[in-house]
């Protein structure tokens, strides 16, 4: 059973449609990337999925059951957003006590463990944390809480780059020990490239591609050289880009074809690389 499905949804505020008809199913287990554009509706799915924002219409369920006012559902989440808030005067231990009694499956010894790799000062306000810091609680909390849904949403903000790879490294070593649902949006795409087995790329409140990382690694291609050795070489592969310049022709494909000729050249697109094609695309259409 898969632990989301979405069918349909539909998210309208006044005068602005953030989600549009989107549909979709993430399996259970999984660690799945979340990308899409400044606006895509990233945010705005994952509130629906956690119970914070109701639908306009369309059918949501997670772990089988509609996540609206539902404690069944809603105490095997855990939403750690960008912008996190904690009561002004919590101390960075308090918001970890809280997290201990509202998340059921709390570890405070790995919460402990976090918190010396993060070098978190446990006795500081939370107001008073640099803006890395804070996004660590945050970090500690999501991971900690090992909730079945967990939700991490640009959790990173501010947040160095040892301190991030502290951050995949953890996920990875926790997730192989405890596999749970985890969704991760970002637009850091190419850190989180090796780390994520499912992509869904969300534009203008559609899903624009839902594939497993697997496929979508080293299968789009850059392909440049002759025009003509190029065209002929590309011929009836979806083209995601197309440039030309004196008689040379440089196109980005979808898939990789099959051996080129020896004047043509081939190299495998990033995840971002095929991320930002796809979007543009998705964008002219
Ligand atoms: N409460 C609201 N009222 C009106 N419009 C909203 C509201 N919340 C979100 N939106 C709009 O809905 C769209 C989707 O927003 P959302 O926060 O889901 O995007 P996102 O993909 O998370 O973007 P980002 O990557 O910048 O965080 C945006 O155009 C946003 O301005």
């Amino acid at each position: 059973m898969s632990a989301v499905v979405v069918e349909d949804l539909t998210m309208r505020y006044r005068g602005h449609t953030a989600l549009n008809g989107l549909s979709l199913a993430l399996e259970p287990d999984t660690v799945h990337g979340m990308l899409g554009r400044n606006g895509a509706g990233k945010t705005t799915l994952m509130r629906i999925l956690t119970g914070q924002e109701f639908e306009t219409s369309g059918r949501v369920e997670v772990f089988g059951q509609p996540p609206r006012e539902n404690p069944a559902v809603l105490n095997r989440v855990c939403f750690i957003r960008e912008a996190q808030r904690y009561p002004s005067n919590y101390k960075v231990r308090e918001a970890f006590a809280a997290a201990a009694i509202a998340c059921r499956n709390w570890d405070q010894a790995y919460a402990d463990r976090l918190v010396k790799d993060f070098e978190l000062p446990r006795d500081r306000q939370i107001k008073k944390l640099s803006r890395g810091q804070l996004s660590a609680v945050g970090i500690i909390i999501g991971l900690a809480a090992r909730a079945p849904l967990t939700l991490f949403d640009e959790p990173y903000l501010g947040l160095d780059a040892v301190a991030r790879q502290i951050f995949y490294d953890r996920l990875l070593e926790d997730f192989a020990e405890r596999p749970r649902t985890i969704v991760l949006s970002t637009h850091l795409i190419d850190e989180v490239a090796d780390l994520v087995e499912h992509v869904v790329l969300i534009d203008h409140g559609k899903v624009l591609m839902d594939q497993d990382a697997d496929q979508l690694r080293g299968r789009a291609v850059s392909v440049s050289g002759p025009a003509e050795a190029v065209a002929a070489y590309a011929d009836g592969v979806p083209v995601l880009h197309r440039s030309e310049l004196g008689g040379r022709l440089r196109v980005a494909l979808a898939e990789r074809p099959g051996r080129p000729a020896r004047d043509v050249s081939v190299d495998s697109l990033t995840l971002q690389e095929l991320i930002v094609l796809t979007t543009n695309q998705g964008d002219r259409k």
